[in-house]
């Protein structure tokens, strides 16, 4: 395996407040990484940096052995292959759930007049598509804001992989889903994603999702990464049990 994304070096403070304090991180083809740890320790400020919403003061991320990512603007990044999904879902909440689907591919296509995507038989059938694999379908004339979130963080996410990413940062894919629906959620995505070939680093509170879902988990602490390894041996590390906050991992096979 090779690293599809290279991090390294990067710094960013705000203010006082160091988010990013020398991350090193390679990121390998095909794994599902977690990134774990407690509240203010800047793991959503590396998603944002890896996809161009934030700039460090210092460092380099490099995707895929030659793009430069720092300086890019977010649309460059996801053309580039790098999509991302957000802790709040981004959907139009008063489409449909097949418009947003649509809306995203002619997105990919470049196809930017609003209801267009719907009237071509090509893009409405990739839609559906789409949202079959993500379990939806049955959802596709619901408005996206009735939805529960269980349904809600899955076609946010399906509009991300409706760009075709080939990695995808995740922040918090199952925060604010009801705890029946977690794991069905959570299959959905690992069976989506894997069949997609799609790498994946994903913050998570969940220590059940990290085991059920990591490769490695990365414990970020205070802009610095503390740990990183397999879920079976981080999850029990004592001193990761100690300082992610609020977290007592279950223990893992
Ligand atoms: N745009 C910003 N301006 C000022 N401070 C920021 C900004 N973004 C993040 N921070 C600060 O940087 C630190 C790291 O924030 P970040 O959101 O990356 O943490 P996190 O690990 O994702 O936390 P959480 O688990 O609560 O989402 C926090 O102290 C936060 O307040």
């Amino acid at each position: 395996m090779s690293a599809l994304l290279s991090a390294r070096g990067l710094r960013l403070a705000f203010g006082g407040v160091k988010a990013a304090d020398g991350i090193d991180l390679d990121v390998m083809e095909h794994e599902f990484l977690a990134i774990i740890g407690p509240n203010g320790a800047g793991k959503t400020t590396f998603i944002n940096m890896s996809t161009g919403y934030l700039r460090p003061q210092a460092g380099s991320i490099t995707y895929d052995g030659t793009h430069q990512l720092l300086g890019l603007p977010p649309r460059r990044i996801v053309k580039l292959g790098v999509g991302r999904s957000f802790q709040l879902p981004q959907l139009f909440t008063e489409h449909t759930v097949l418009e947003n689907a649509a809306l995203a591919l002619a997105a990919r296509e470049g196809i930017w007049r609003p209801f267009a995507p719907l009237l071509r038989p090509a893009i409405r059938a990739e839609a559906e598509e789409l949202l079959e694999r993500f379990g939806l379908l049955h959802l596709a004339d619901r408005r996206a804001d009735a939805l529960n979130e269980g349904a809600r963080k899955l076609a946010d996410i399906a509009m991300a992989v409706a760009l075709r990413p080939r990695l995808l940062l995740m922040d918090e894919p199952t925060s604010g889903v009801a705890a029946a629906d977690k794991m069905q959620v959570v299959e959905t995505l690992v069976r989506v994603l894997r069949e997609a070939r799609v790498t994946a680093v994903f913050v998570e509170h969940d220590m059940e999702v990290v085991a059920r879902f990591a490769d490695r988990v990365a414990v970020w602490g205070q802009g610095r990464i503390a740990a990183l390894g397999p879920p079976g041996e981080i999850l029990n590390d004592p001193e990761v049990q100690r300082t992610v906050i609020g977290v007592v991992p279950n223990a893992v096979a």
